[in-house]
């Protein structure tokens, strides 16, 4: 099976390195590819890893119709508007969706977008711990492929470094990856503010708790945010340096300037959650919290004190 990635981000470079590795021909297409086809090399988002013989770079967004397989591997919240654009190129293909989040606007996460935007493919979603310069460098890494009847798709997509673990339950894989963001901003906040390890694991614990309140809501099998897309991808976003998320909430914290043109998906997902809270009336204090940090509408402190006084509860 032929096999295209599109968006050649720091993550979709990095897989279609990784599938190229093991002699597969693989596509990737960029809006804005640069010199990538003459350098070999993604010196913009990706820098440092040489492309395999068997990547080609695509000229043209068209030529990925030749391809059974299709990664997606644009921001989230650009997802939308990217497969309503080019509708017509996907049909009948299978599309695993690679970004991690919430779409602000509809509510919905990637699986949905692909059925509503293209009915006749096939949804997939790849998630789990896994920074893009740990798979490009051939490192050890698992992850989670959900799809229905996936097991042709998981033995295509599996690599020497990659080893892929099935699930057929889309929304609730989606959901671990999509929400760890917001938890890893909120860490971030803690560490970079001198809060102490401590109260990153209580965010940690209780982050983990909100998302399983979000997943019950959203139908998600219990048991998916066990697995590497929730809680294995939790424990790296959250305690990593690497994390764009975490080190967001780093500088936060400490006050430091925000960095700039990087994706930090937890941000918007942070927002959409917290209003899917409020109109389903449950409880996910942390995220909320973090809206209200990064909207400026209390200081840090102040959600401290937010989060602290709330009514005593059984755990
Ligand atoms: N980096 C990582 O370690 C991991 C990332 N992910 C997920 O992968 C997704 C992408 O992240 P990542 O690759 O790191 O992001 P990057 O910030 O490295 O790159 C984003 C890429 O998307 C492209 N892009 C943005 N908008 C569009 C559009 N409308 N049409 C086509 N291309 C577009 C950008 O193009 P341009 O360069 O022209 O701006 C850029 O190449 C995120 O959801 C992230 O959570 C998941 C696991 C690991
Ligand atoms: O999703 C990731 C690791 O699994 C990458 O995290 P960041 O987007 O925070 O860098």
């Amino acid at each position: 099976m032929s096999i295209s990635v599109l968006g050649a981000g720091a993550f979709g470079t990095a897989l279609a390195i990784s599938l190229a590795q093991d002699g597969r021909a693989v596509g990737l297409w960029a809006r804005d590819p640069g010199d990538m086809a003459s350098a070999r090399e993604n010196t913009r988002r990706l820098p440092g890893f040489a492309f395999p013989d068997s990547l080609t770079v695509l000229e043209k967004i068209e030529d990925v119709q030749t391809s059974d397989i299709i990664l997606l591997a644009v921001p989230m919240q650009k997802l939308a508007g990217f497969l309503a654009e080019n509708a017509t190129l996907f049909q009948d293909k299978t599309l695993v969706a690679c970004c991690k989040g919430v779409d602000l606007q509809s509510g919905l996460g990637p699986a949905e977008i692909i059925q509503r935007s293209c009915p006749s493919a096939t949804p997939a979603i790849l998630s789990g711990p896994s920074f893009a310069v740990d798979i490009a460098a051939g490192l050890p890494t698992a992850l989670t492929l959900a799809c229905e009847d996936g097991e042709a798709l998981q033995a295509a997509l599996s690599t020497k470094n990659i080893r892929l673990y099935r699930s057929s339950d889309l929304i609730g894989v989606e959901i671990g990856g999509a929400l760890k963001n917001v938890v890893a901003i909120a860490c971030g906040i803690a560490i970079g503010a001198g809060l102490g390890e401590s109260a990153r694991a209580a965010l940690m614990t209780r982050g983990y708790a909100e998302m399983q309140r979000y997943a019950a809501l959203k139908g998600a099998n219990s048991d998916t945010l066990s697995g590497l897309s929730g809680f294995g991808d939790l424990t790296l976003t959250c305690s990593s340096a690497k994390s764009r998320n975490y080190s967001f909430g780093l500088a936060l914290g400490h006050g430091d300037p925000l960095p700039e043109g990087t994706t930090v998906e937890g941000r918007a997902t942070a927002k959409a959650v917290s209003n899917f809270a409020q109109s389903a009336n449950i409880e996910m204090p942390i995220a909320q919290m973090v809206v209200a940090v990064l909207d400026k509408q209390l200081t840090i402190g102040q959600a401290v004190e937010s989060l602290l006084s709330r009514p005593l509860k059984e755990e």
